[in-house]
């Protein structure tokens, strides 16, 4: 089969892992490139294949993968990253709207893997770049205390504020845990209205509770639950459950990263008004659309310098591709992304 030419008047080319097509389509109308193809399967002994149905040579191309689930399709990533640098691709990005693998970031009980690091290690070996929204930073400050390649962390609270504004009269917004106190700091001083912190314990994977302080000041306002992820739910649920008791309605949710696991979206959605989420995990309650700050984003920091563009590695010399032009990242050397936007 041939592989299909790609003008080269677009800055990326853009493609999307199985599920993330309407996702890189809405990245190529937002101006990010254009998109191209795969072609993936599974053998009969269930290994997989991957083949580039587009020429990447001398491209910057966007692989676009939210990574809920991510053991799933995780090998089909790498495949594909290194598939592309071995086919002579300036440079592989790896676009992830929700980013895995960011909570076990400790050993909380003796012998535990850190999967945070072992899978950052991972990513890291193969791809140049990689770009995603509120990543769960609890214990690490930055995405670059974890990823050694160049990171851009963009954040979805303006977009949730713009949502709540569009969409609630009297809202009181309210985080459902002391984490959750930089998101509804910054939705809530974005639309001028007030906000609050519940206090969580995590006592399991699926077990928490959650306490409130008085806030019965503000019963008379539309409470709205703002959080980064809702995985089990279970978070969303107690603290749902909670706020009629200080006389409140039944408040409305906005997260980022809706994963809603097993049965939660269920359980949640008699307790709340509306539920939305970002589409950074494909999801029914999706209603904020995050591509065209991702396009945006990437298209300002990578404003180009003079010459070539620059790897962090130079590339595997695999197979028959010419790689002339193409220089190498020295570890000194600051990249043009290092911080991003953290
Ligand atoms: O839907 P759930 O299964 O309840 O999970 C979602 C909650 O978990 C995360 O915090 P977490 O309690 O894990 O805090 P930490 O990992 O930052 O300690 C996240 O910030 C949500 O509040």
């Amino acid at each position: 089969m041939a592989i299909v030419p790609v003008s080269k008047n677009f800055p990326h080319i853009i493609i999307p892992l199985p599920g993330n097509e309407a996702f890189a389509r809405d990245l190529a109308s937002a101006g990010a490139g254009e998109v191209g193809a795969i072609e993936t399967r599974n053998f009969p002994d269930g290994e997989t294949y991957v083949r580039l149905a587009s020429d990447v040579a001398g491209r910057a191309v966007l692989l676009v993968s939210t990574l809920a689930r991510p053991d799933e399709g995780f090998l089909r990533l790498i495949f594909l990253a290194d598939a592309a640098r071995s086919l002579g691709a300036a440079e592989v990005t790896l676009v992830a709207p929700y980013l895995a693998y960011m909570r076990q970031d400790r050993r909380f009980q003796p012998g535990e893997a850190v999967t945070s690091r072992s899978f950052a290690r991972l990513i890291s070996s193969s791809f140049d770049r990689l770009v995603t929204v509120d990543p769960h930073l609890h214990r690490y400050p930055a995405l670059s205390a974890l990823y050694d390649i160049r990171t851009l962390t963009l954040h979805a609270a303006p977009l949730l504020a713009d949502w709540i504004a569009a969409s609630i009269t009297k809202p009181l917004v309210i985080g459902p845990d002391e984490e959750s106190e930089q998101w509804v700091s910054a939705i809530a001083a974005r639309i001028g209205a007030p906000h609050a912190v519940l206090r969580k314990i995590r006592h399991g994977d699926r077990d928490v509770e959650v306490a409130l302080p008085d806030l019965s000041q503000w019963s008379d306002l539309q409470p709205v639950l703002v959080d980064d992820i809702a995985s089990s739910g279970n978070t969303l649920i107690e603290a749902a459950r909670q706020l009629p008791s200080q006389g409140f309605t039944r408040p409305d949710v906005a997260v980022v990263h809706g994963i809603f696991a097993g049965d939660s979206y269920a359980r949640l959605a008699p307790l709340c008004g509306r539920i939305v989420s970002t589409n950074s995990v494909s999801h029914a309650s999706n209603a904020i659309g995050l591509a065209r700050l991702i396009a945006d984003a990437v298209a300002a920091a990578d404003t180009p310098g003079p010459g070539p563009i620059r790897h962090r590695r130079p590339p595997e010399p695999i197979d028959d591709v010419e790689r002339a032009g193409i220089d190498s990242f020295p570890a000194s050397d600051p990249p043009p992304w290092t911080g991003g936007v953290e």
